[in-house]
């Protein structure tokens, strides 16, 4: 069916086009600045320059026009060659990086055959069934006569653009007793007339041999084709040596171009029963055979054409590579050159301005990029749809991006396994640093030799789990922090472990660049630092907080100790839950106790084990209230500067004024440490305390004057304990607390060697204790 009227036009081809409608879209093809709108594309079939439809749209030789469909919604617009008279349908125009053209030569099963058919005919494209126009064939009947014929002459190169591509394409032959080749280019009339010869064999006895896939010669061949082909036309050997007399089973032979892929054979394409015996029908009427064309820029004719080192020299309006940042290519199919943009660049190089940088920002992708990235914050809480649309407008943004931005996604690719592996390595080398440091630490401060002897050593991370991640806060003072913890094992057991306040103090990364550094102590320059560890540890005494093992992986080390369950005097006198419960005779057994261990300790070493802190603080209690007496040599080991300097900043209210002036410690600096402990115990003050004026006085110092003032020191004992009745048990607990009183003051003369020592306090406390407890037999014996 043909059509015509309002809407169409002729072409200076001969063809028929509809007009272009205000719905067609148009853009400026670039070739120049004086160029009209040209459309862009057709049928989903991009235009690129130096194609093109319409005046000055297009280069001499490279103009397609563009068929419309005129059945509605049923078909799509189609783009053909239009320097041809044949209708090849255009699949697909590339000009860069290679020059192509995919096209499809087709003719319709309605017009068999028809050389020349129109393409205004063409009606809901898609629902007929068109076959492949360089299809050549030939039918027999059983006695070998020729019964249809078809060369499927096919030419695309009127102007000598094009070239069948001979790396893409190859010829297929198909038949049983068959000889088909190509031939292309006509050189002269007679023998060997054509320039380009290509073709193969055929032969099969009947279907037995063939095999769907295998076209090696069994009912079935294939062959390249050489280069230069601008047309074809097959040409077929009947009779004599390729009779097909009584071959039925195979009674047509064809010969096809076809682009490498797309075509597999099936033993079935030689069967002929849906052949109508009166046509030449192709094999199969599903089949789509496109074409694979190189095209190059010949404009002088496709023989004379010019070469690369010619073109330049061409004026400007003739040479095709327009882009300033482009280059000439030979061609490789036939004469002439085609154009490329230079490395770097990328675009049409037959357009000026053409090749842009392939790091060039696209200002319509950027805009997106923003424009979505706005989006995905101001909606971070919308709905799915909301969602859904950004993730599909992403994924068309980044394949956009991809496309665009090659550098800039390796960039990133680099970029982020560069990071994750700094990272990973950076994690590695921390780790490797902290594990070096702790063993340097743990040598320096003597771990192997304290290993070797047997004491027991915890690493940091085991004591994090002992402490449960140093969670239980028990208290702190100047020497450092305690910890509740737990040991795990056979027999689990509560610790309490001692960290210096420097030991947890300091930015980590600091302790990871500083080289580790053993505590001045003095101690550690003649091995005593070791020594005064092992002391520690090998001491047992009942009255004694028990050292259980120690850390050395740390600056200072961390001490583990037995865990004292009953808290200590300091509580039991002045916490408002405990105060007042201890009698005279509890608080007498936590005084002789106490006092025990200093003896015990100073008789070890008499200069080294003065403990320099007595106070009511370190006196701890177990549950039947049995005294152990802490920090026996612990603030040696965690102070951080001199012994004796630090010791100044204990409490100087149990501190021998003998030792503030002198900066030099005694065995009897413990003894009046521990008369100020008695006189706390006396009278439940501490030792520096605040009257009911709120005026602040010192316990030692108030006593003194008492006793000296009133005879005795009645007046500030602890009335919990002390009656000022006349009957028997007052005045023998009077007695009790006297004599307590009176030793607490001679334990703080001034004179050290008015000072009793601690074994003679021992025995003095005793007595008492035999007053106190005559006093209570009597009271039991009353009751
Ligand atoms: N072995 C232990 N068992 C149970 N609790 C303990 C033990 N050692 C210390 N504590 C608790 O930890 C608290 C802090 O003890 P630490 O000896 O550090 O403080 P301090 O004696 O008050 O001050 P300083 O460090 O100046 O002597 C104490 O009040 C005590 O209750």
């Amino acid at each position: 069916m043909r059509r015509g009227g309002p809407g169409h036009c002729r072409s200076s081809d001969g063809l028929d086009y509809e007009a272009p409608t205000s719905e067609q879209k148009y853009t400026v093809a670039n070739s120049s600045s004086m160029m009209p709108p040209c459309q862009q594309s057709c049928g989903g079939v991009d235009i690129p320059y130096p194609f093109g439809i319409g005046n000055s749209c297009f280069r001499q030789g490279f103009e397609v026009a563009c068929v419309k469909n005129t059945n509605g919604s049923a078909g799509r617009d189609i783009l053909v060659l239009a320097t041809t008279d044949q209708t090849i349908r255009v699949l697909e125009l590339s000009v860069s990086p290679f020059p192509e053209a995919r096209v499809l030569g087709l003719s319709l099963d309605n017009q068999t055959h028809s050389p020349n058919p129109h393409p205004c005919d063409w009606v809901g494209y898609g629902q007929a069934s068109p076959y492949p126009l360089d299809e050549g064939s030939g039918c027999f009947n059983s006695t070998g006569d020729v019964t249809g014929s078809y060369t499927g002459d096919v030419n695309f190169n009127p102007e000598g653009v094009y070239r069948i591509s001979n790396t893409q394409n190859e010829l297929f032959v198909l038949g049983c007793n068959t000889f088909i080749y190509a031939k292309g280019v006509r050189w002269h009339v007679g023998r060997f007339g054509y320039a380009y010869y290509a073709g193969c064999v055929a032969v099969t006895n009947g279907t037995n041999g063939t095999k769907d896939g295998a076209c090696a010669g069994v009912g079935c061949c294939h062959v390249d084709i050489p280069p230069g082909f601008t047309d074809t036309t097959m040409s077929m050997s009947t009779g004599g040596y390729w009779s097909h007399a009584n071959q039925e089973f195979c009674p047509c032979d064809y010969a096809f171009i076809v682009e490498k892929g797309n075509y597999s054979f099936k033993a079935s394409d030689l069967l002929s029963t849906h052949i109508p015996s009166n046509q030449t029908m192709p094999l199969r009427v599903d089949w789509t055979m496109p074409l694979r064309l190189d095209w190059a820029i010949r404009d002088n004719g496709s023989m004379t054409a010019i070469s690369c080192a010619q073109a330049p020299n061409k004026p400007e309006h003739e040479y095709a590579c327009r882009s300033n940042n482009s280059e000439f290519v030979d061609s490789t199919n036939g004469p002439g050159y085609f154009c490329n943009c230079k490395q770097g660049y990328q675009g049409n190089p037959y357009v000026v301005g053409g090749c842009t940088s392939e790091h060039k920002c696209g200002h319509k992708t950027l805009t997106r990029f923003f424009r979505n990235s706005l989006l995905r914050v101001s909606h971070t809480t919308s709905c799915f749809h909301l969602t859904h649309f950004l993730l599909v407008t992403d994924m068309k943004l980044s394949l956009q991006i991809n496309l665009i931005f090659p550098w800039l996604n390796m960039y990133l690719s680099f970029l982020s396994a560069a990071t994750f592996v700094a990272v990973i390595l950076g994690c590695i080398a921390i780790v490797l640093l902290r594990a070096r440091n702790d063993r340097l630490i743990f040598t320096k401060n003597g771990g192997k030799v304290l290993e070797a002897q047997g004491i027991t050593i915890y690493t940091k991370r085991e004591l994090k789990k002992i402490t449960n991640g140093y969670s239980k806060h028990l208290g702190g003072g100047y020497f450092g922090n305690v910890y509740e913890g737990k040991i795990d094992g056979s027999e689990p057991r509560k610790v309490a472990v001692k960290c210096s306040v420097a030991t947890r103090v300091g930015h980590p990364w600091k302790k990871l660049i500083q080289p580790p550094h053993v505590p001045q102590q003095g101690l550690d320059e003649d091995g005593s630092f070791i020594n005064e560890i092992k002391f520690q540890f090998d001491v047992r005494h009942k009255n004694i907080v028990q050292l259980l093992g120690c850390c050395l992986e740390t600056n200072i080390p961390i001490l583990v100790f037995d865990f004292v369950t009953n808290g200590s005097l300091d509580d039991a006198l002045h916490s408002s839950r405990r105060s007042g419960c201890l009698s005279l005779l509890e608080r007498l057994d936590i005084a002789i106790g106490s006092a025990e261990a200093i003896p015990y300790m100073h008789s070890l070493d008499s200069q080294k084990h003065v403990h320099g802190d007595i106070k009511p603080s370190n006196i701890l209690h177990d549950d039947s209230l049995n005294p152990k007496v802490s920090d026996f040599g612990s603030s040696k080991l965690l102070s951080v500067d001199s012994y004796y300097v630090r010791a100044v900043a204990g409490d100087t209210g149990y501190m021998d004024p003998f030792y503030i002036k002198t900066q030099h410690f005694t065995l009897e600096c413990d003894v009046y440490s521990f008369g100020v402990v008695l006189l706390e115990l006396i009278t439940r003050k501490r030792a520096r305390y605040q009257d009911q004026d709120g005026v602040e006085k010192i316990l030692s110092m108030e006593f003194v004057m008492c006793l000296n003032d009133e005879g005795s020191g009645r007046t500030m004992y602890d009335e919990k304990i002390y009656s000022s009745g006349e009957d028997a048990q007052s005045q023998r607990n009077t007695q009790c607390l006297d004599k307590i009183g009176m030793l607490a003051v001679r334990c703080l003369k001034e004179d050290k060697r008015e000072r009793p020592t601690m074994e003679k306090v021992v025995e003095e406390l005793m007595q008492v204790k035999v007053i106190a407890c005559s006093q209570a037999e009597f009271e039991s014996k009353e009751r």
